[in-house]
Parts: C-alpha cells; sequence; structure tokens
C-alpha cells in the first residue's frame, strides 16, 4: 500500500463498486437500454439485452476507473472527491488499473465476440474518449474539456441501438446530440457551485476561466438549444405525442431552472439545477419508451 493510513482501513467490494461511478453508469445503461428499445426491430433478444447492457456497463465502469487513477491528485485536492478510494489510497494504484483492464477487457469481448464488432469498436471510442482523452489531456487543456468530452457520455444510446440493429441509425445519432447538448448545463451547474474547489486543482473550468456570469449565460444558451434537439425526435416522426409534451415541459423546467439561476447569487439554485439535470435525462428516456410502447396515440 502506498499510504500508510490507508492500511488500517480493510478494502471491500463497496470501495471497488465506488471506483465505477456506479450511479452515473446506471444512468448510461438507462439511456444505453432506451436506445435498444428505440431500433426498428419487432424484439429485443434477452441475450442481446443482457450482453450488451453488461458489456456497455463495464466499459463505461472501467473507464471511471481510470478516471480516478488518473486523477488521484486532483481528487485529493477537491472536498468532493478527497474521500475517494485512490484518492485516499484505501485502492493503490495498480490494483485499480488490474481492476479497469478487467472491466474493459470483459466488455470488449462480450462485445465482440456476442454483440457485434460495430458495437465493440464504438463502445472502445467511448471508453477512450473518457477514460484518456478527456481525463488525461482536454481536462487539463481547455474550458470546453466537457463539451468536447461529452461525446463519450452521450454515446450510450448509439451503443444500445447498434447493439440490436447492427447499424448507425440517424435517429440513434439524434439520442446521442441530446445527450450530448445536455452535458454543458449538466456539468457547468456543479461546477458554479464547485467553482472555488476546481480553481484550487487548477483545473481551467468554465466559472473558473470565464467567471460564473459568462457560464450562467452559457448554461441558459445551451439549456435552449437543447428543447429544440429534444423536439428533434418528434420532428423526423421518430416519436408521437406522448414524447412531445413530456420532452416540452421537461425542458421548459430545465429552462425554468437556469433562468433563476442567471438571476440570482444563492449558490444552492446551482446545486439544485444541476440535480434537476440527472432527473430530465432519465424522465427524458423513460419518455422515449412510454411514447414507444404505450398502446395510446394521442397525435
Ligand atoms: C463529460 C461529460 C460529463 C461530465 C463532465 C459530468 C460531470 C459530473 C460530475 C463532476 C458529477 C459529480 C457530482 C458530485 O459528485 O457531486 C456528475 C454526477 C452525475 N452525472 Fe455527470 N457528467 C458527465 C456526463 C454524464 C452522463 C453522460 C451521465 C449519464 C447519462 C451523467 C450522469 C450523472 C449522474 C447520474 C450523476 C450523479 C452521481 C451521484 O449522485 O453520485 N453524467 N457528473
Ligand atoms: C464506454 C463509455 C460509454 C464510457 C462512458 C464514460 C463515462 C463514465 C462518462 C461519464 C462522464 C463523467 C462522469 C464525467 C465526470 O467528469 P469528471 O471525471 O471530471 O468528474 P469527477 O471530478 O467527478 O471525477
Amino acid at each position: 500500500m502506498s499510504n500508510s493510513a490507508a492500511t488500517n482501513t480493510a478494502t471491500s467490494w463497496k470501495d471497488y463498486l465506488e471506483l465505477t461511478k456506479p450511479k452515473v453508469v446506471l444512468l448510461i445503461l438507462l439511456t444505453a437500454v432506451v436506445g435498444m428499445y428505440m431500433a426498428p426491430v419487432e424484439t429485443v433478444p434477452i441475450d442481446v439485452l443482457i450482453i450488451a447492457t453488461v458489456g456497455i456497463g463495464f466499459a463505461s465502469g472501467g473507464a471511471a476507473v481510470v478516471n480516478h487513477v488518473v486523477d488521484q491528485r486532483i481528487d485529493a485536492i477537491m472536498a468532493r472527491t478527497l474521500k475517494r478510494p485512490v484518492a485516499t489510497g484505501k485502492i493503490d494504484s495498480k490494483r485499480a488499473i488490474l481492476f479497469a483492464v478487467f472491466l474493459s477487457v470483459t466488455s470488449m469481448v462480450l462485445l465482440y465476440v456476442f454483440i457485434n464488432p460495430l458495437t465493440a469498436v464504438l463502445t472502445f471510442f467511448g471508453l477512450v474518449g473518457y477514460a484518456f482523452v478527456y481525463t488525461m489531456y482536454l481536462k487539463r487543456a481547455t474550458p470546453q474539456n466537457i463539451v468536447i468530452g461529452g461525446l463519450s457520455g452521450a454515446i450510450p444510446p448509439l451503443l444500445g441501438w447498434t447493439a440490436v440493429d447492427g447499424q448507425v441509425h440517424p435517429h440513434a445519432l439524434l439520442l446521442v446530440l441530446i445527450i450530448f447538448v445536455w452535458t454543458p448545463p449538466h456539468f457547468w451547474a456543479l461546477a458554479i457551485f464547485r467553482r472555488d474547489e476546481y480553481a484550487k486543482a487548477e483545473i481551467p473550468m468554465l466559472p473558473v476561466t470565464h467567471g460564473i456570469a459568462f457560464t450562467k449565460l452559457n448554461i441558459v444558451l445551451y439549456t435552449i438549444l437543447l428543447l429544440f434537439a429534444a423536439a428533434l425526435p418528434y420532428l423526423t416522426g421518430m416519436s408521437k405525442g406522448i414524447y412531445l409534451i413530456s420532452s416540452t415541459i421537461l425542458g421548459l423546467i430545465f429552462l425554468f431552472y437556469a433562468i433563476k439561476l442567471k438571476n440570482s447569487d444563492e449558490r444552492r439554485i446551482a446545486m439544485d439545477t444541476f440535480k434537476y439535470s440527472i432527473n430530465y435525462l432519465m424522465l427524458l428516456f423513460v419518455a422515449l419508451l412510454v411514447d414507444r410502447y404505450l398502446p395510446v396515440e394521442i397525435f
């Protein structure tokens, strides 16, 4: 063990689970599963559902483990992250890397052998994009880090879709676009709340480099863009009325939070906006499913 304080505490499977960022991965998997069920097929075979979900989950979790190893120095500086298992030394880098390799290799084998090479390759791009391009380079290089890096987090619906359909369908790309546009308001709301910690760790997040007022303006603009991006499934005929009504209501609530955040100095509103962003994405993807499978058509 590299850290002597850590040797006093036994490592449990919960520490390993924490390394995979399980709550984030769960939402990623929801978007991937919705991608599977939106693909133009009669049914999703149960083996594809299970193997692809495990494969995409292991790749996302593996990428998150690499993030803990690469970011251990800055994680130890920021209050939000200083108790993370690698940052404290509870799990040393070597074991974390072995765990990441296990998850990533298992994922690739599962997807390549039992699903299809296209899904394996696209998942590999997602993994490399987050674990290496974003975490190792972009995060420390530019305030647009999360905009570009957001592509990795946005890809899961496409992965789910290609797992059942084997093709990069334009409708799947709409779902990717929605998450891509959602990521900046999701993250910048939190970054406003945690601005001082990012400054202390010298990470060039937008509120650190360009100030809080400019970041708030960007959140409002991206939220407006999201309202349009989220209408595209209806406008292209992929989804119907139940989805349009849901996406419009969810989007207007998001915009309400963004405007409230822009017009207020209360830090709490930034955290409320961040939390809402997560509920927004979850409910939007549930709405896609309900709209598709509920045997009711309003328009
Ligand atoms: C580059 C893209 C992204 C960035 C920079 C980002 C940033 C963050 C950060 C820093 C947190 C930690 C909040 C905390 O610990 O208080 C967080 C939480 C979260 N993010 Fe994201 N995120 C991104 C993409 C995504 C994606 C694609 C999803 C799912 C589809 C997602 C879902 C979540 C969830 C569910 C949480 C809450 C986790 C918890 O409560 O422990 N994020 N995000
Ligand atoms: C294969 C595939 C689809 C991979 C998906 C990758 C993935 C888990 C994306 C989530 C992105 C995320 C949680 C970023 C957190 O930013 P951060 O790492 O800067 O936040 P932190 O300060 O909390 O570590």
